[in-house]
Parts: C-alpha cells; structure tokens; sequence
C-alpha cells in the first residue's frame, strides 16, 4: 500500500521557535539575575558600568522581544510588566457549596500553580464560585478531563464552563534552588564575582550557581556545567502543567521553554491511547499523556534519563502505565511493533527485557525529596510474549497474554470502547486510568496511536525503522500518527523535507 496509508505529523521546530515561547520560569530566572549583575557590576564599579552598555543581552531578549530593561544600566528602570505571563484558562461556575466534592473529583484537572487557589469568586453571583481547570484542559467541552469524572460532577450538579484569565506578574515569579548561567564571552572574567554576589543575596534559596560552558554536542543533548558557587547539587524539581519532574540537570536533557509544545502535543491524545515515545528523556510528554489515561511506552538511550523517568513516573503517580526502556530509538520502535514470531523474537523479548533491567532504579536512591522509590521486579508472566511484558509493572500480577486476536481491552468488558480506541482512539476506553494486568495485555504490533520523535537534530534519520514495520495481518484500526521533529534551515520548505523524509524513507504498510 501506498505512503499515502500512513499518518505522518512532522513538527517543524523553526530556529526562532524558542524565542517566539512565552517567558518561562528558567527564562524568568536568567533575566532576575540579568538584572542582579547589572545591578552589581553598576554599583560596583564604574569601569564596569562603562562596559555594561557593551554587554550581550541573555539569549532570551531577541531582536524580536523587547528587554524587560527600558536601560540596562539602570536597573531602577527594569519594566516588571515584561515578566507578566497571561493565562488563558477555563473554569466551571459551581454553586459555592459543591466546590469541595467538585475539587476533589478534579484532582489534577484543577489549576496547579504555586501560591494560587485554583478556586476564586464569581464575580457575578455571590452564589457560585469558580473553579479553575489546568492549562492541560485546553477545550471548553472538556474532552481532556475523563468522563468518569464528568458524569460523577453532572450527577450533583449543572456543569457551566466559563473562560477565566489571570496574569502572572513579576512578584509571583520564584525560582528552584540552581541558579543557571549562561555567561557570554564578555562577562566571563566577572563570572565568579557574579556568582558570588546571586550566591550571597539568595542563599539559602539558591544554593547552587552554575555556568554552562560550551555548545552541547553530545549525543544525549546535555550540557556541560562549571559550578561557581555554593554545593555542586545539580538534581532539582520543577512542575510543568501539574506533573512534577525531578533531574539533575548535569546528566540527562531539559529544556522549560518546551512545555508549550508538550502541552499542544498531548492535548491531541486522547485517554486510552497508546503511545511510543522514542527519545522521552525525563518524560515530559510520557507522564502527562499518561496522567490523561494514555498507555506509554517511553524509551531514551539516556540512562540517567531513564533513571528519571521512572522516578518521575512513580512520583506522579503513573508508573502503572508508564513503560520505560533504555534502547536506541531504531532497536526499539522495530521491537516495540514488530509482531511476534516465533524464535526470532524470544531473541528480542529478551534484549528488551535486559534493557529495561540495566536501568532498574536503586531502592531508596532518590530519598533527597523525601519520596522514596523502592525496586520493583520484573512480571513477565511468560517470554515467549509479546515485548511489553517486559515493562516493569508495580502492584500487579500479570493476566495471561492474550492472542493477537483478542480484544485489547476486552478484560474490562468493554470491547466496544476497545473498538474505538484501535479504530482511530476518538474518545479511547472512558479514561480508566490502565492498571498494570491490563497494560500487560497491550499489542503494540496491532495497534499503536501516537509515535513521538523528538530529537530535531536527526529524528528523520530514525523515519527508516517504520519501513515494513506494521503488518496488515496484525494491525486493527487506524495507523499511528508519528510527531517527528526536526530543525528546518532558511533555504528549505515543508514540502521538501516531508519529500525527502517520507519518500526517501519510503514508509509503507505491507
Ligand atoms: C531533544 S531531547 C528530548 C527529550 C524529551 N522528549 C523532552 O522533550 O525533554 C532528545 C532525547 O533523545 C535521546 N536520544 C538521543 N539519541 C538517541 C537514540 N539514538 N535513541 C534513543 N534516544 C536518544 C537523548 O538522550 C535525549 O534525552
């Protein structure tokens, strides 16, 4: 069959993309200690103040935004209405005395920032309050929240979706505990006065300050850091749309600036569906699909990123429908979805299985924010099975691997709703949320909703793996969609690449 068979998404991450995101946290950050030094090396020294006019702006004020400093040498004239970030958001109008049952009915569709209630007045009725969703709800007729929960809200009252919008300003902006530097060739001479005085004024708060020295060229896209000041502690925990992420930025891959894409991206999945993450790093797209109630296979050849993404998994609470593996993308999406036959895959059963053990987290290593993650063995209830036994899978015994022609989801009895999430996923399996017996019952050789492939620099080079991957014999339903990045020069067109990426890799369905 023809190319014209598969569903190809490709994400063109144009050079000024991160430049055309909001402000974010980290951005924010670098910008407060813009102004610091500006500050220090203002008061502190005149030469300096002459060379400040000479100084780089940080990355994130491009020609296209303005500075959030009307004059750098002074920062008395730092324009605090540039950090303002505005949410737009949506919000149900409740009676005021539902309020409690309906946020807990919500928990984790509720709006999840720092120091802000997620309920507030109705500033047209006394009797109703509003409480307000999360960014990831991003659809007034609220097919990101399961209908579970929206039958359970229905049943006690009238649900009235309203939109609501609130700004983050300049004092609402706090940072973790690593200040992150990005020093230009200029300031490196001042780089360790400038590290003592973020360190002096922020301590206890900051308690670590580091540069990032040169350009990231190792396959696993992580930078390279110098600690200037305070502890050489480079593990932290951020939140993004209300999952919490913990990493040590000296090891594995992080950018804040993406939390808007991931956020677009998942809000396109629906809950039910199975999703491939090729290059997942930490899992900022495989633990919120997963909190939507999606199945992930999640894979990074990052060990520490691994190590992450479980930890993230178990933190966030959805390590029982979150697989991970540490493999080369290539080895294993052609393992994920090949079908099983015979010999010849008990070989691969196994090689996933020895992946996903080499990253096994240590009992009780990560005990710094107070979350303890325990070892958890292996239950594969038999080898010869397809590949996702191999997930590690907490708190289940696995049910008996169902032939191929079984239905995916037929141990719920709920067929039909299986059906529909192999035969396109419109609304998938009612958002119940995949308990481990059940995950293990996944085919990824018959059905797989969503690929995604985010590693811009050479993700189209891994588009090959998908030739003659999926067999018609096996495949129920719709074909995946595959979100495949890459970066797009000035003298290339969409039509190009998609040309070159999709007929060059010659993907077809055989
Ligand atoms: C640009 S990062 C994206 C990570 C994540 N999706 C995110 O948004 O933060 C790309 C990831 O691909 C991983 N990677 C690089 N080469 C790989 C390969 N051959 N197979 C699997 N993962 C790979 C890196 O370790 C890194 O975590």
């Amino acid at each position: 069959m023809s190319i014209l068979n598969s569903s190809v998404s490709i994400n063109f991450v144009n050079p000024l993309y991160w430049r055309k995101r909001p402000f974010n946290h980290i951005a924010r950050l670098d910008s407060l200690i813009w102004a610091l030094i500006s500050d220090h090396l203002t008061c502190g020294s005149s030469s300096s103040s002459s060379s400040i006019s000479k100084l780089r702006r940080p990355s994130i004020f491009s020609a296209s935004r303005r500075s959030p400093f009307s004059s750098v040498s002074n920062p008395e004239m730092l324009d605090e209405s540039k950090f303002d970030v505005q949410l737009k958001l949506w919000a149900l109008r409740i009676p005021r005395q539902h309020c409690k049952v309906a946020s807990r009915i919500l928990n984790g569709y509720l709006l999840d920032k720092a120091r802000v209630k997620p309920i507030t007045e109705d500033p047209t009725s006394e009797e109703n309050r509003y409480v307000i969703l999360s960014e990831k709800v991003q659809n007034p007729d609220l097919s990101d929240i399961p209908d579970q929960k929206l039958d359970e809200l229905k049943n006690i009252f009238k649900i009235e979706v309203v939109p609501h919008s609130m700004t983050l300003g300049y004092s609402y902006w706090d940072a973790g505990h690593i200040a992150h530097l990005n020093v230009h060739d200029e300031l490196l001479p001042y780089k360790d006065v400038i590290a003592k005085v973020i360190y002096d004024k922020n301590y206890p708060r900051i308690r670590t300050v580091a540069n990032k020295v040169g350009a990231i060229t190792n396959e696993f896209r992580v930078p390279k850091f110098e600690i200037l000041a305070g502890e050489d502690n480079m593990v932290t925990e951020l939140k993004q749309y209300g999952a919490t992420f913990r990493l040590d930025y000296s090891l594995v891959y992080w950018n804040s600036r993406l939390e808007h894409e991931h956020l677009r991206l998942i809000s396109q999945f629906r809950p039910g569906e199975i999703i491939c993450d090729l290059f997942a790093g930490i899992g900022p797209f495989a633990i919120p699909a997963a909190q939507k109630g999606c199945v992930v296979f999640a894979n990074d050849l990052n060990p520490d990123s691994i190590h992450y993404l479980k930890i993230n998994a178990k933190v966030n609470k959805v390590d029982d429908s979150v697989c991970a593996y540490n493999m080369d993308a290539r080895k294993f999406i052609s393992q994920l979805m090949a079908a099983p036959v015979g010999e010849s895959n008990l070989q691969s059963d196994i090689s996933m299985l020895k992946a996903c053990e080499n990253c096994d987290i240590q009992a009780n290593e990560d005990t710094q924010f107070g979350v303890e993650v325990e070892e958890v063995p292996d239950k594969v209830a038999n080898d010869l099975e397809g590949i996702q036994n191999s997930c590690r899978i907490s708190n289940a015994s696995v049910a008996a691997v169902k032939r191929p022609s079984d239905g995916c989801w037929e141990e719920n009895g709920n067929a039909e709703s299986a059906g529909k999430s192999v035969s396109g996923g419109k609304k998938g399996r009612k958002n119940k949320r995949m308990r481990g017996s059940e995950l293990s019952n996944v085919k990824t050789w018959e059905h797989v909703d969503h690929v995604i492939m985010n590693l811009p620099a050479s993700a189209l080079q891994f588009l090959d793996s998908f030739r003659g991957l999926i067999q018609k014999k096996y495949w129920k339903g719709s074909l995946p969609w595959i979100h495949c990045y890459c970066f797009m020069r000035a003298n290339e067109t969409q039509e190009l690449i998609i040309s070159v990426s999709l007929f060059g890799n010659m993907l077809n369905f055989c």
